[in-house]
């Protein structure tokens, strides 16, 4: 694992090259996931089966093999054991309690000549939930995207998994039947975003397609931008610790290895201004990742993408967090509060040495869909908010159509619309 220190000279340029890696761009990738949705586009059902066969090596000769009904979600529910079972419901009912604060009102006000302005919110029709299942199926993530859409009043929540079968397809069939999942087809990649987004004679045509993937995931979404819309393209997990030096070493060695046994090109990040801390922490990290179950892809992960940055004090340390802009930030302090009013770009901020991010990923009640590479500078995590939106309301009064047609009438005439002009003019009164 790297270890840099922020007085170097060249610090900044080696920050910069660690985080310039995007795993979710790749030409080949690109011009790959092209061809599949033009095929899906113009053969539906049957190009659906054939790529599903292809790549998740499957046998379906019928596109209803690839629908799961909602009894079957139900009795993979209840062959889960109840420990679990608890667990989702106690995950479920977190996370819909958080996601209800987000929730958007309807408001109008009525100006001094009676004209009434306002902002209608609606729920999105129908919307497109992927949740990824090559490598591993997340029943969180089931969670993490159908609640807000549950919340928000969507009617129709239409999930893709590639799901492969045995009890972690029972975990997340019986997620999605806790969350309010209307329908659930088993099938993954660029090819299920395509037919989510163009329709096929069974998969319904969607207005918006959220959730995390991998290359082909993100391609696809990118590439059907605009015929529906996209929450954000997730890439690898990330995970970035201020610690102040006084929580438990080997806690914050296992904060890192959370995000990092996610993939070989997660991001995991520490950064301390006490020197030997970070050896404290280095020690952690090599006594406890030979017993890590995943240390294989730990040890990559941190190889390639982690470093030890030794910072000049905390305020150093916030500067830093803000360019990296995190998908998770860690403020691992004894004073989280006042770290907290210094970071302007993070996905989610965990405060104090005992919020691991972990229980950010599971049951605390945010979402787990967050921004990464660095678009926490533009981007929100996923919320209810993505799945409503929002009209104008303007309801003129006579008054107001006298007063304001004066004022449209110069400006469109300004701008050389003379049919605008007199569409105003019209309403104004003349005697
Ligand atoms: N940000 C988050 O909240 C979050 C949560 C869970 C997972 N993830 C990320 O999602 C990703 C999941 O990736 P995954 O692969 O396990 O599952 P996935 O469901 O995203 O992708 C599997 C699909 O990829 C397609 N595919 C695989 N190889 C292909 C090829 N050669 N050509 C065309 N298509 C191909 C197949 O159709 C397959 O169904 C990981 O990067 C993980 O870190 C992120
Ligand atoms: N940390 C992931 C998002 O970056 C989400 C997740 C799902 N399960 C465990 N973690
Ligand atoms: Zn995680």
């Amino acid at each position: 694992m790297r270890k840099l220190n922020s007085s170097d000279s060249n610090f900044y340029s080696s920050l910069d090259e660690l985080l310039s890696f995007d795993a979710t761009l790749s030409p080949e990738i690109e011009s790959r996931v092209a061809a599949i949705l033009a095929d899906i586009k113009s053969r539906g059902d049957a190009a659906v089966i054939e790529y599903t066969n292809r790549f998740d090596r499957r046998e379906v000769k019928e596109i209803g093999e690839l629908e799961v009904s909602q009894e079957e979600l139900k009795a993979a529910f209840d062959r889960l054991p109840s420990h679990e079972q608890q667990a989702l419901q106690t995950a479920c009912e977190r996370v819909r309690k958080y996601h209800q604060h987000q929730k958007q009102a309807s408001w109008q006000y009525t100006d001094e000549d009676g004209t009434l302005l306002g902002q209608q919110i609606t729920p999105l029709d129908r919307v497109g939930i992927y949740v990824p299942g090559g490598t591993a199926a997340y029943p969180s993530s089931v969670l993490m995207n159908a609640i807000p859409a549950h919340v928000a009043g969507v009617p129709e929540i239409i999930m893709v998994s590639p799901l492969r079968g045995g009890a972690e397809q029972d975990r997340v069939m019986g997620a999605a039947w806790l969350a309010g999942v209307t329908r659930i087809f088993t099938i993954g990649g660029a090819q299920a975003v395509a037919a989510l987004a163009f329709g096929t004679e069974t998969i319904p045509a969607v207005d918006k397609i959220t959730g995390p993937g991998n290359a082909y995931v993100a391609a696809a979404k990118r590439q059907v931008f605009g015929q529906v819309g996209i929450d954000m393209v997730a890439g690898p997990s990330e995970i970035l610790v201020i610690c102040d030096g006084k929580t438990n070493p080997d806690w914050v060695a296992i904060d890192l290895f959370s995000q990092a046994e996610h993939d070989e090109v997660a991001q995991a990040i520490l950064l301390c201004p006490d020197e030997a801390y970070i050896t404290a922490v280095e020690q952690s990290i090599e006594k406890l990742l030979p017993e890590m179950p995943r240390a294989e892809i730990i040890r990559t992960s941190l190889k390639n993408r982690g470093a030890l940055i030794k910072v000049a004090d905390l305020d150093d340390a916030c500067a830093i967090a803000n360019r990296i802009a995190p998908e998770h930030l860690e403020l691992s302090v004894e004073e989280p509060t006042l770290l907290a009013a210094k970071i302007r770009h993070a996905g989610a901020i965990f405060m104090g040495a005992f919020t691991s991010e972990s229980l950010g990923d599971y049951c605390a009640g945010p979402n787990h869909v967050l921004p990464t590479a660095r678009s926490a500078r533009f981007s929100s995590p996923l919320g209810v908010y993505d799945f409503q939106k929002r009209s104008s309301l303007i309801c003129v009064s006579p008054d107001g159509a006298h007063a304001l047609g004066q004022v449209a009438d110069i400006l469109a005439t300004g701008e050389g619309l003379p049919a605008h002009a007199l569409a105003a003019r019209l309403r104004v009164r003349t005697e």
